[in-house]
């Protein structure tokens, strides 16, 4: 059985995590960690995502527990994560990484520890918008450069980076698919006197509000027709358990960068 590790063990995700790990009989908790001077520390990480006892207490030091895990699961904040990685890479220790918000420098410290450890790095671990993105990818070849392209995500308000990492992969996607630089081609929210759209470019807009758990609209916009594809996740447990289908097909893989396409078989 897999021995799962849970970094971020009191944030949404890290307590959804904890829950999907119990109820899945592939794998097994092996360590759940929560950040240095947490109040948390030292709680029963059953009792903290809500499930009662399971007798297995929040860590603050991930070193310590390395050896009590195969891979280790992380949804935090870029920092945090990238020194997670580093304590996997020296531990050779694979790991699946749902945190969003990198900069450029830090995609590249994840290239260079990709080349010593399995990574699996997915802005988005549903099966669902893993799907999305290969629709996005035939339908921008399709449509080519008649239609405009605008890409809609809503997020709860409690979420720090915008676009979600969910919808600048699918702006990737669909620009790679066009033969398009997003860097170039990317627009990020408009007001004032715009002036008419300009073709060749992506728009992206940004909503925080509620509880939305996670949706995102691609919108094809051509003259006399649209297509929109669409997808809504209802419950943070789809994150969870795509995350856990990850870490069991990463442990024993090759040193690498991986995305959830390469697990669905869809890469
Ligand atoms: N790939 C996917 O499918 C999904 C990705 N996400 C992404 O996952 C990330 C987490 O989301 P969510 O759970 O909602 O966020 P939360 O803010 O609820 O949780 C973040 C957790 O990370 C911990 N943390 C933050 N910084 C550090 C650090 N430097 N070292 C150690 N631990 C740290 C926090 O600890 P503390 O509370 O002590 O600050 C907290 O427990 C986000 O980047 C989000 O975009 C979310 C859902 C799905
Ligand atoms: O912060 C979140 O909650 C989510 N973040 C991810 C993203 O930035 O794409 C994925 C999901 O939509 C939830």
């Amino acid at each position: 059985m897999t021995k799962i590790g849970i970094v971020g063990a009191g944030g949404r995700m890290g307590r959804v995590l904890i829950e999907a790990v119990h109820a899945n009989c592939a794998v097994e908790l092996g360590a759940v960690v929560g950040r240095p001077g947490s109040p948390l520390i030292g709680r029963d990480a059953g009792e903290l995502a809500g499930m009662g006892f399971l007798g297995l207490s929040v860590s603050d030091d991930l070193a310590a527990v390395v050896g009590d895990f195969d891979v280790l699961v992380d949804f935090t904040l870029p920092e945090g994560t990238l020194e997670h990685a580093e304590v996997c890479a020296q531990h050779g220790r694979p790991m699946v990484i749902g945190t969003t918000g990198f900069s450029a420098m830090q995609q590249r410290e994840l290239d260079r520890l990709g080349r010593r450890i399995p990574l699996l790095i997915a802005p988005n671990m549903s099966i669902g918008v893993n799907l999305c993105l290969t629709l996005l990818e035939t339908a921008a070849k399709v449509l080519g450069d008649e239609v405009d392209i605008e890409i809609i995500e809503a997020h709860h308000r409690h979420k720090v980076d915008a676009p979600s990492g969910t919808a600048l992969q699918m702006g990737g996607v669909v620009a790679q698919a066009l033969g398009r630089d997003l860097d170039t081609c990317a627009i990020y929210g408009r007001e004032g006197r715009t002036g008419p759209r300009e073709r060749g470019t992506i728009g992206f807009e940004t909503i925080r509000a509620g509880d939305i758990v996670g949706e995102h609209t691609v919108m094809f916009a051509g003259l006399g027709e649209r297509i929109e594809i669409t997808h809504k996740a209802t419950s943070r447990m789809t994150f969870a358990s795509g995350a856990l289908r990850a870490a069991a097909w990463l442990v024993g893989r090759p040193a690498g960068r991986y995305d959830m396409r390469d697990v669905l078989g869809l890469g």
